[in-house]
């Protein structure tokens, strides 16, 4: 069974309130999307190998590391997964970038997959999925089958906030892929939405509704 991380850090959990919070508007609700994202790929990132190397400071050579082992995919479930792209990128500038374009039936709750364009090298990359909500964890299912499909083997989902009933749901469907949320919430309602959560991310990230 993978792993489930849930990140306690002090800005991260101050930052999650603002972003739940229903009077936040588009504007700076993607800007703390943006920097939740980056305080998160910062934790994420903790476990990298390095390996040693020489560098010449200005005044002698030193020991130093720098990072070794596979190369980093990121992968955004489209809508709301890509406000939480570039965060990562700014940390993590070499990644090569997938998407895969899912979204829920209202009334099935089910995902359906409508686009996928991933790195082609992709058996040779650590992936991160990445999305704000794992609420059924159906679509995070999905997004996770279709990499598998296509070649890929190391993979960890991140999410900003997650439903119990999600994560069983993906670790169950996916026990080699580590769980990386801000904040587990309480359940889902009868609409399949999560419960405190913050709404419909792609709707509050992008201005729709
Ligand atoms: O765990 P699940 O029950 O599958 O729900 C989570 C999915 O729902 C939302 O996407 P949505 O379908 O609203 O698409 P969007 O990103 O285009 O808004 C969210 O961004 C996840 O992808
Ligand atoms: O609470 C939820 C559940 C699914 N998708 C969202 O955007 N929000
Ligand atoms: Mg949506």
């Amino acid at each position: 069974m993978g792993k489930v991380h849930v990140f306690d850090h002090p800005l991260i959990q101050h930052k999650l309130t603002f972003i739940r919070d229903v009077n936040t508007g588009t504007k700076e609700f993607r800007e703390l999307v943006d920097e939740v994202a980056t305080l998160m790929a910062y934790e994420i990132t903790r476990d990298l190998p390095l390996r040693k190397t020489e560098v010449e400071t200005p005044v002698q050579m030193a020991e130093s590391y720098v990072l070794a082992g596979k190369k980093l995919g990121i992968v955004p479930i489209l809508r709301a997964g890509i406000g939480m792209m570039d965060g990562i990128l700014k940390l993590i500038p070499a990644a090569k970038v997938g998407h895969i374009g899912l979204y829920r039936d209202p009334e099935t709750l089910k995902p359906i997959e409508y686009y996928a364009k991933l790195p082609s090298d992709i058996g040779e990359r650590e992936f991160i999925v990445v999305d704000p909500m794992l609420a059924t964890g159906g679509s995070a299912i999905a997004a996770i089958d279709s990499l598998k499909t296509r070649g890929a083997s190391h993979i960890r989902f991140m999410c900003l906030i997650a439903a119990p009933e999600g994560v069983k749901a993906l670790a169950e469907a996916h026990p080699d892929v580590d769980i990386y949320i801000a904040a587990l919430d309480e359940k889902l309602n009868e609409h399949g939405y999560i419960v405190p959560g913050l709404g419909d991310a792609g709707d509050r990230l992008f201005g729709t509704k």
